[in-house]
């Protein structure tokens, strides 16, 4: 039976794709004699494509049009009596008789080739071997032969055990006998059979083929070559897996974008992920590729990373990820996963409804917001100086440092480059292996001033190099030797494709942009901290120290001034740190307290987005000052705030009320994480409503009044802020 429709399965200019290179191998075994006659066999698999040589053909003159294309696995519940094909040969063949002996390489061994040969040595060896097994020990060429022909490498000093099977009359009747022996056998790489030949089999890389990811890139040119370079690790990581992944990014050369495009549109594309973003995704040239490779039934799967991205309701919402919506109409079928961390119901409503997912066989798995691994500490100092907020990042470094008897990995987040420079200038002076990371780095030096950052602080002249240096011996780091990284003092440009299982500290310098951004910078503590965590967290049975017992709740503080934040793995290292910590607020059981048994009294104002018709205001407008008033709070300058409070007189007890009003927000967040699964964002959402609300006049009778007070206290600064602003945009 011929379908000539189908022959592009073996039509490839490609010498690696399978309808080549089984011909290939076929004459090379055939001049080393393995096989002979029409003896022997191979197959390939691919993806969910199995490739094989025909039957009864001599093998020196098998060629890409005999070449059969099954699917893998089979549809159909007895594959052995009623195979399906995706192409069968126009000419009179039969696909090869071995056909259920290599499916059982596939089924039982995950193998992604195997070859039959009559080879004469194998034939010779079960004729002298008697038993069930053939074994040699000694031999160099053991340690070309990996466990269970799929696995680690054999060594040298390891004995090889390949189980012989009887011979029978017809072929498939060796597939129970060579089922039967690969379970006896499970680190066997073979199967002799005697009088007959052998049977061996490779491995087969474990991705989907050509997945798409596309990533974040938020506004700004050095944010973007920043972002690529973090993408760029995230590749390289996938690389150093094994992984066939690739970038397609603006630095992508020609040759380099000429080759990737040759093998994606190639039959059987050797890559399995390519990285775009969705501006790229939007180029006509990437549509045309793309086509080509779904034409070609090998576009697996959209992957959308920041998927709140494509939200208009979301934080930091994209128009070119609203492009990604078309992809299910070109491409229909092809599953598509969207990953965020940000991400309220109504978000999540309309990623669903932007990007067309059928809602009946969507699949969601959420991950709880609240990393019990981690724990959020928010630290007052004497002084907002910069010496002082050093001086107090150097003492907590020292500590753990002196807790853990050795180095450990961190990172420092500060929203300037400048800062970056003059901090990690300051605890390298004082002996600690820290890097900066951003930027604005320059060859040869550095910008090391305590002066406050200007807008022309932006520096062209940058290097990637180094960047890439310091983010690999960071990624190497934590160990305190002399020419290691094991800190490194950044700004956002830092965070994307970290994959460190030892960071065991985030600091936030200065506050971040927006409640989101802290809660992915903390996020870049490693998932796997919490396995190291050996019993569960206890609160101290005594306070050591009792003194100022009202710090602990972060109220109010006549010597407040700023807030550096710090993450650390929470349990039993935090324990340790609560008990020796000499600072009061420290050895709290109430700042100890695991965050996910935390009482909370948020208020319980109904999502407006929810329940557009709860006000008296038209929905429309509420929306458009409901977002203003977010885009004020997210972009919140507390420095500005700060002196905007001192300008009133009001003098530091406001500020300081205003910036524990924001520390507790953030502590809140930290703790209210577990609440729900959009609770992060939904929470902050909230107190933008709560102040919008106010500014309206509405009034929120279920607020607590103290922080209604608090909220008061900021409803004036922000609106005044809010103000200035809109002076300055005119
Ligand atoms: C010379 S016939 C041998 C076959 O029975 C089989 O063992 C073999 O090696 C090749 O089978 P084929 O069906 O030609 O692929
Ligand atoms: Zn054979």
């Amino acid at each position: 039976m011929s379908d000539n429709s189908a022959d592009y399965l073996v039509e490839s200019p490609d010498p690696l794709h399978p309808a080549n290179l089984i011909p290939e191998l076929c004459q090379s075994f055939y001049r080393l004699g393995w096989v002979t006659g029409t003896g022997g066999g191979i197959c390939i698999r691919h993806g969910n494509k199995v490739y094989i040589a025909p039957s009864g053909v001599q093998k020196e003159r098998i060629k890409p049009e005999h070449i059969f294309v099954l699917p893998y696995p089979q549809p159909t519940s007895s594959p052995q009596t009623d195979r399906v094909f995706l192409r069968r040969s126009s000419l009179n063949l039969k696909e090869s008789a071995c056909t259920p002996l290599f499916w059982n390489s596939f089924d039982l061994r995950d193998a992604g080739s195997c070859i039959h040969t009559h080879s004469q040595h194998a034939v010779m060896a079960t004729l002298l071997w008697k038993g069930p097994v053939f074994t040699i020990s000694h031999q160099e060429m053991i340690k070309g032969v990996r466990i269970g022909g799929t696995d680690a490498a054999l060594s040298y000093l390891d004995t090889l055990v390949i189980p012989i099977i009887e011979n029978t009359p017809f072929e498939e009747d060796l597939r129970d006998s060579m089922a039967e022996a690969m379970k006896k056998y499970p680190d066997a790489a073979g199967i002799l059979v005697r009088r007959h030949g052998v049977y061996v089999w490779g491995k087969l890389s474990s991705l989907t083929l050509c997945d798409i990811s596309s990533n974040v890139e938020p506004a700004g040119k050095d944010w973007e070559k920043a972002k690529t370079q973090t993408e760029h690790t995230e590749v390289e990581n996938l690389q150093r897996k094994g992984v066939n992944v690739v970038a397609w990014t603006a630095d992508t050369g020609k040759d380099e974008r000429q080759e990737l495009e040759r093998d994606l549109v190639s039959h059987s594309p050797r890559l399995r992920l390519l990285y775009i973003s969705p501006e790229k995704y939007a180029t006509p040239d990437c549509t045309r590729i793309l086509d080509e490779v779904y034409r070609k039934h090998n576009l697996n799967r959209l992957v959308i990373d920041e998927a709140h991205c494509i939200s208009e309701w979301g934080n930091s919402f994209r128009s070119d990820y609203r492009g990604l919506g078309k992809f299910r109409d070109r491409y229909r079928n092809v599953p598509i996963m969207a990953l965020t961390a940000t991400a309220t119901q109504v978000v999540q409503r309309d990623i669903i409804h932007n990007l067309k997912m059928d809602r009946d066989n969507t699949f969601y798995a959420i991950h709880p917001f609240n990393r019990e691994n981690l724990f959020y500490e928010v630290r007052y100092l004497s002084s907002p100086e910069p010496n002082t907020r050093m001086q107090q990042i150097l003492d907590y470094i020292t500590l753990l440092y002196q807790r853990r008897n050795r180095a450990s990995s961190g990172i420092i987040y500060c929203r300037a480059k400048v800062t970056c420079d003059a901090l990690t200038a300051f605890l390298r002076g004082k002996g600690l292996n820290a890097k900066p990371y951003h930027r604005g780095i320059r060859f040869g030096h550095h910008t090391l001033s305590l002066r406050r950052p200007r807008a022309s602080d932006s520096s062209p002249d940058i290097s990637s190099g180094i960047l890439q240096q310091t983010l690999k011996q960071w990624s190497a780091g934590g160990h305190g030797e002399p020419d290691g990284v094991d800190l490194v003092v950044a700004t956002v440009a830092f965070g994307l494709g970290i994959d460190k299982g030892d960071v065991r500290y985030i600091i936030h310098y200065d506050l971040p942009a927006s409640f989101e951004g802290y809660y992915q910078e903390t996020a870049t503590m490693p998932f796997e901290s919490a396995k190291r965590l050996t019993k569960p967290f206890k609160p101290p049975s005594k306070v050591a120290n009792d003194r100022e017992p009202e710090s602990f709740r972060l109220e109010p503080h006549d010597t407040g001034r700023t807030i550096p934040t710090v993450t650390e793995p929470s349990g039993l290292n935090h324990l340790e740190s609560c008990s020796n910590n000499p600072s009061p607020r420290s050895s709290s059981p109430e700042v100890c307290a695991p965050v996910n048994t935390a009482q909370l009294s948020l208020p319980d104002i109904e999502m407006e987005l929810d329940n557009p018709t709860s006000s008296k205001v038209q929905p429309a407008k509420r929306m458009d000052k409901f977002n203003k008033m977010r885009k004020a709070l997210h972009s919140l300058d507390f420095d500005r705030l700060a002196s905007l409070v001192r300008s009133e007189g009001s003098g530091f007890v406001d500020q300081g009320k205003l910036v524990n009003h924001v520390a507790r927000e953030i502590e809140f967040n930290a703790l209210s994480l577990s609440c729900t699964p959009g609770g992060y964002t939904e929470h902050t959402e909230r107190i933008a409503q709560a102040i919008f609300y106010m500014s309206d006049g509405c009034g929120i009778p279920e607020y607590d009044q103290d922080v209604a007070d608090d909220i008061e206290d900021v409803k004036g600064i922000l609106q005044k802020h809010w103000k200035e602003l809109q002076r300055e945009e005119q």
